[in-house]
C-alpha cells in the first residue's frame, strides 16, 4: 500500500516537473501517463539499471580476481573445495597476462546415470517403428534427452533464466507490435481527418516507441547469442569429459559398432562432430526459439485481437486458409534433414582429404603423387558438387511454391478479410473505418508474415532435426565406449566382462552372464609382467572369433629383467603392447602387470605437442607440474646431453624455444610448493602452426628426443616400440647401455637381432600358433646376435645378387641375342 502511494507520488512529481517545463508538451497535448511515454521512461531507466548492475558485477569480479591473484594459492593442489562444490583453478593467458579461471567440476556419477538414459533410448527405439513426424518422433525424444541432460540439466540453471528472459522479451515484442499497429492506424486516421496537432503527437509517440522496441529487439538478439554460447559450452564440456577420459574413449571409438545404421559414426570424422556440428546445433536450436517463438506468439495475439475486429468467422476462415496451404506446403517439402546430413558428411570427407594432403605433403612430394591426389580430391569435390546441385534444385522447386503461397497468397487473404468491415459497412469514406482497415490490414499482414515465418522455419526445424541426429549419435557413441563394459563392437548387454584386480592378492570374481565375450582378467601391482594363455585378437564385432594374431601367449619376466620381442611385420608385436596398455581387450587368460603409474610406453611414431623444447621432454607433464615434482631445467639439459642432443640447445638458444615463438607465454610469478617461480605456459595451443617439432627434427633426432623423455620420467618399467630404428648403431648401443646402467626394466620391440645382447629374454613370434620364449644365455648373447646378424646380411646379399641377375636377363632380352 505504502509502496503504491510512493510510486504514485513519484509519478506525479515527475509529471509536474516535465509539465511545468515543457510548452511543447502542453501544446501537443502529450499525455505523460500514456503508454509510449511510460514505456520510453521504463526502457531508459531499466537500461540504466542494467548498465549499473553490469558495472557493479564487473567491479566485484575484478576485486575477486585481484584477491585471488594476490592470495598465495598453492597450485600444486589441483582441486579446491568450497561449500560442497569441487572446482579447479586454471591459468588462462589474457592480454599478456594470466587470468586464474574457476572451473566447476561435473560429478562423474552424472555420466554413469546418463549412460542408462541413452541405453534405454536405444533399447526402446532400435526396433520400434517410431515415425519421423514431428509429434511422435525420435527427433523430439533425442532433443529432449540432450536438453534435459546436457543443455539445462536442472530447473534452476543460468540457461533457464536466459530462456525465461527471452520468453518475456518475445511477449513484450508482440505487445509492442500491437501498440505500434494501433498507433499506425491512429496516425493515418488523423492525417485523413486533417488533425495536424494529433498527427504530430502520433509521430512523437512513434519516436518514443522506437526506444523500447529497439531495446527489446537487441535484447532478444543478445540473449539468443548468449544462450547459443552457453549451450555450446555445455555440450563441448560434456563431450570432452567423455571423449578425453582415462578410459581412452578417443582411441577405442574406432572399434565401436552400432547395428542400426542410424547410430553409426565414422571415427575419422569425429572432429567434425565435436567442432562444427556442436556449433551448428547450438546456433540453430537457439535461433529456432526466436524464429518459431516470435511468429507463434504473434499469431496467437493477433488472432485474438483480430477476432474483436473481424469476428470469429473471419478469423476462422483465415486460419483455415493458412492451415490448408501450410499442410499442402509441408506435403511437398523435400527431406531437408536428409539433404543437410548428407551434405555435412560430404563436406567432412572433403575437409579431411585436404587435411591429409597438408599432413603428408612431404611423402606425397617424394612420390610425385600429386596427380593421383588431385584426381581423388576432384572426385570427392564432384560428389559434394552434385549433391549441392541436387539441393539447389530441390530448394528452387520448393521455393517457387513457398514464395507464391507465403509471400503473395497469404497477404492477399489478409487484404480480403480485413476489408470485410468496410465492404459490409458501405461507408468507406468514414475515417474510423479507414483507421479500422489500416489496423486490420496491418495485423493481417503481420499475421501472414508470422505464419510465413513459421512455414519458413520448417526448413530450420528440418536442419535442426539433422544436426540433432548427429549430436545424439555422437553422445550415444561416446557413452557406449565410455561404458565400463565396452565390448569393442559386440552387442551391448550391460554386463561386465573385463575384471580388474587392484592388487596382487585380490580375489577373482566370476562374471555371471554367459554371453560375455571379454573374459580375461587384468591384475595390476604385479612385480613384473606375465601373460597367461592370452590370445592376441584384433578387436571387432566378432569378439573372440575375430582376426587372431596369436592363439595363446604365455611368458613371464620379473622386475629388473628385460625382454626383446622379435618377429616379422604385422605378426602382432605392437598388439602385445596394446594389450598391456589396455587399448585392446584381454579376451581370455590372465594379464599381470605393474601399476599403471609405473609403466611408460614409447610408441613407434614419435609424438610431439605444440610447445617448447622443454614441453617435449616432460610430456605429458606441463611446466608447473614439473616444478611441483621438484625437477629443474638443469636435469633436462643433462638428459639431452646423455642422448646426444646437447647441440639442440645451442641451435635453439634454450629450453623455452618454441617453433612458433608467439606461443610461449610467461605467467606471473606463481607460488608452487611455497616458492615463487616463473612458469612458461606454452602448451595452450597458440601459435600459427607454420613450423612443428616434426619438421624441425630429423627422424633420428626425434627418436633421441623421445629417449630423453624416457630418462626424464624414470619409470621402472619402459616399453619401447622400435625406439632406435632411425638411430645410428653407435648411438643405439650408447642408449641401451645407459638404460641398463640406470636399471630400467625394459621391453623392446625391434627387427634388429643385434639388440639381443641388451636383453635377458627374447620372444620370437613366428606364426599364430608358433612362438618361442627363451632366456638369452649370457655367454651366447654376443655370438648369437652376431650369427643372426650375419645370416640376415647374407640373405640380403643373396637377394641383391638375384635382383642383379634378373636385371641382366632383362637387359639381354631388350638388346637381343649377341652375335
Ligand atoms: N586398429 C586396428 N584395426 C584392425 N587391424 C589392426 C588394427 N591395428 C592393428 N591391426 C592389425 O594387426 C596386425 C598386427 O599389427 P601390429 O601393429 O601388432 O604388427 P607388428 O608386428 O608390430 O608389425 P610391424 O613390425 O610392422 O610394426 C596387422 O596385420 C594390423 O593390420
Amino acid at each position: 500500500m505504502s509502496l503504491d502511494i510512493t510510486k504514485a507520488s513519484v509519478k506525479q512529481s515527475l509529471s509536474r516537473l516535465l509539465w511545468n517545463n515543457s510548452r511543447a508538451l502542453k501544446f501537443l497535448n502529450i499525455n505523460l501517463n500514456s503508454k509510449p511515454v511510460l514505456l520510453f521512461l521504463l526502457s531508459i531507466s531499466s537500461s540504466s539499471i542494467f548498465v549499473l548492475i553490469y558495472n557493479v558485477v564487473k567491479l566485484i569480479n575484478y576485486f575477486k580476481l585481484k584477491s585471488l591473484q594476490r592470495s598465495r594459492l598453492d597450485l600444486s593442489k589441483r582441486n579446491f573445495y568450497k561449500k560442497g562444490s569441487v572446482y579447479r583453478i586454471i591459468n588462462v593467458p589474457y592480454k599478456n597476462n594470466n587470468l586464474k579461471v574457476k572451473i566447476d567440476r561435473t560429478n562423474p556419477d552424472k555420466y554413469e546415470h546418463d549412460k542408462l538414459v541413452f541405453k534405454k533410448f536405444l533399447r526402446d527405439t532400435e526396433f520400434s517403428d517410431m515415425t519421423d513426424s514431428v509429434v511422435e518422433s525420435k527427433f523430439l525424444k533425442k532433443l529432449y534427452i540432450i536438453w534435459r541432460h546436457v543443455l539445462i540439466p536442472k530447473v534452476l540453471h543460468p540457461n533457464s533464466t536466459i530462456l525465461v528472459g527471452q520468453l518475456l522479451f518475445l511477449v513484450a515484442r508482440t505487445w509492442m507490435s500491437l501498440l505500434v499497429t494501433r498507433l499506425d492506424g491512429q496516425i493515418v486516421k488523423d492525417l485523413i481527418g486533417l488533425r495536424g496537432k494529433a498527427f504530430l503527437r502520433g509521430i512523437i509517440y512513434w519516436f518514443l516507441f522506437a526506444f523500447p522496441a529497439s531495446y527489446i529487439n537487441s535484447g532478444i538478439k543478445f540473449l539468443t547469442t548468449r544462450l547459443a554460447l552457453n549451450f555450446r559450452t555445455n555440450l563441448v564440456r560434456y563431450c570432452h569429459d567423455l571423449y578425453m577420459d582415462p578410459r581412452m574413449v578417443y582411441y577405442k571409438l574406432q572399434f565401436n559398432q552400432n547395428h542400426s545404421d542410424v547410430y553409426k559414426m565414422d571415427f575419422n570424422y569425429v572432429d567434425q562432430y565435436l567442432t562444427e556440428d556442436i556449433k551448428k546445433f547450438s546456433d540453430s536450436l537457439t535461433s529456432l526459439f526466436s524464429n518459431v517463438g516470435k511468429p507463434t506468439m504473434d499469431l496467437i495475439f493477433f488472432a485474438i485481437y483480430l477476432r474483436d475486429n473481424i469476428g470469429s468467422a473471419g478469423i476462422s476462415g483465415i486460419l483455415m486458409c493458412y492451415f490448408l496451404t501450410g499442410w499442402f506446403l509441408k506435403r511437398h517439402s523435400p527431406n531437408f534433414s536428409r539433404i543437410w546430413k548428407t551434405k555435412t558428411h560430404l563436406e567432412g570427407i572433403y575437409y579431411n582429404y585436404n587435411l591429409n594432403l597438408i599432413n603428408n605433403c612431404e611423402e606425397i612430394s617424394f612420390y610425385k603423387g600429386i596427380e593421383i591426389e588431385k584426381s581423388k580430391v576432384h572426385k570427392i569435390f564432384n560428389n559434394l558438387l552434385s549433391h549441392s546441385n541436387l539441393e539447389i534444385k530441390a530448394k528452387f522447386n520448393y521455393g517457387l511454391l513457398e514464395e507464391y503461397i507465403l509471400r503473395y497468397a497469404w497477404p492477399a487473404f489478409g487484404y480480403f478479410f480485413s476489408s470485410f468491415p468496410i465492404l459490409l459497412n458501405y461507408n468507406s469514406a468514414d475515417s474510423d473505418s479507414i483507421k479500422g482497415f489500416i489496423v486490420n490490414k496491418r495485423l493481417m499482414l503481420n499475421m501472414a508474415d508470422a505464419g510465413s515465418r513459421l512455414m519458413y522455419s520448417i526448413k530450420d526445424i528440418s536442419s535442426l532435426s539433422g544436426v540433432t541426429d548427429r549430436i545424439f549419435t555422437l553422445l550415444l557413441n561416446l557413452h557406449q565406449v565410455h561404458d565400463h563394459n565396452f565390448q569393442y563392437g559386440m552387442a551391448y548387454n550391460g554386463f561386465g566382462s573385463q575384471l580388474k584386480l587392484t592388487s596382487f592378492t585380490s580375489r577373482l570374481r566370476v562374471p555371471s552372464s554367459s554371453h560375455i565375450e571379454i573374459n580375461g582378467t587384468i591384475q595390476t601391482s604385479y612385480p613384473g609382467l606375465r601373460f597367461e594363455h592370452i590370445p592376441v585378437i584384433v578387436p571387432s564385432a566378432e569378439g573372440i572369433n575375430g582376426t587372431k594374431l596369436l592363439s595363446s601367449l604365455n611368458f613371464k619376466i620379473n622386475l629388473d629383467e628385460t625382454l626383446l620381442i622379435l618377429g616379422k611385420n604385422g605378426i602382432g608385436k605392437t598388439s602385445i603392447i596394446r594389450i598391456i596398455s589396455e587399448l585392446w581387450p584381454v579376451y581370455r587368460g590372465l594379464l599381470s602387470k605393474p601399476a599403471p603409474n609405473e609403466i611408460m610406453y614409447v610408441s613407434q611414431k614419435s609424438y610431439f605437442i605444440n610447445g617448447s623444447l622443454r614441453d617435449q621432454i616432460i610430456y605429458p607433464l606441463n611446466h608447473l607440474q614439473m616444478i611441483e615434482k621438484g625437477y629443474t631445467d638443469h636435469q633436462l639439459i643433462t638428459y639431452l646431453n646423455e642422448v646426444g642432443l646437447g647441440y639442440l640447445l645451442e641451435r635453439f638458444g634454450n629450453l623455452d624455444y618454441h617453433p612458433n615463438e608467439t606461443a610461449t607465454i610467461m605467467t606471473d610469478d606463481l607460488i608452487v610448493n611455497g616458492k615463487s617461480v616463473k612458469i612458461y605456459n606454452s602448451n595452450v595451443g597458440l601459435g600459427d602452426g607454420k613450423k612443428s617439432w616434426h619438421t624441425l627434427l630429423s627422424g633420428g633426432e626425434r627418436q633421441k628426443l623421445i629417449m630423453a623423455r624416457v630418462l626424464f620420467h624414470q619409470k621402472k618399467f619402459v616399453i619401447l616400440d622400435e625406439p632406435t630404428n632411425a638411430i645410428s648403431y653407435d648411438y643405439e648401443d650408447a642408449i641401451f647401455e645407459m638404460m641398463k646402467a640406470k636399471k630400467f626394466t625394459f621391453i623392446t620391440i625391434s627387427h634388429r637381432e643385434t639388440l639381443i645382447k641388451y636383453h635377458d629374454y627374447v620372444l620370437r613370434l613366428n606364426d599364430v600358433d608358433n612362438y618361442e620364449f627363451e632366456r638369452v644365455d649370457d655367454g651366447l648373447k654376443t655370438f648369437e646376435s652376431m650369427d643372426k646378424e650375419i645370416a640376415f646380411l647374407k640373405a640380403e646379399l643373396e637377394q641383391m645378387d638375384k635382383a642383379i641377375e634378373r636385371k641382366q636377363e632383362l637387359l639381354n632380352l631388350l638388346n637381343g641375342p649377341e652375335d
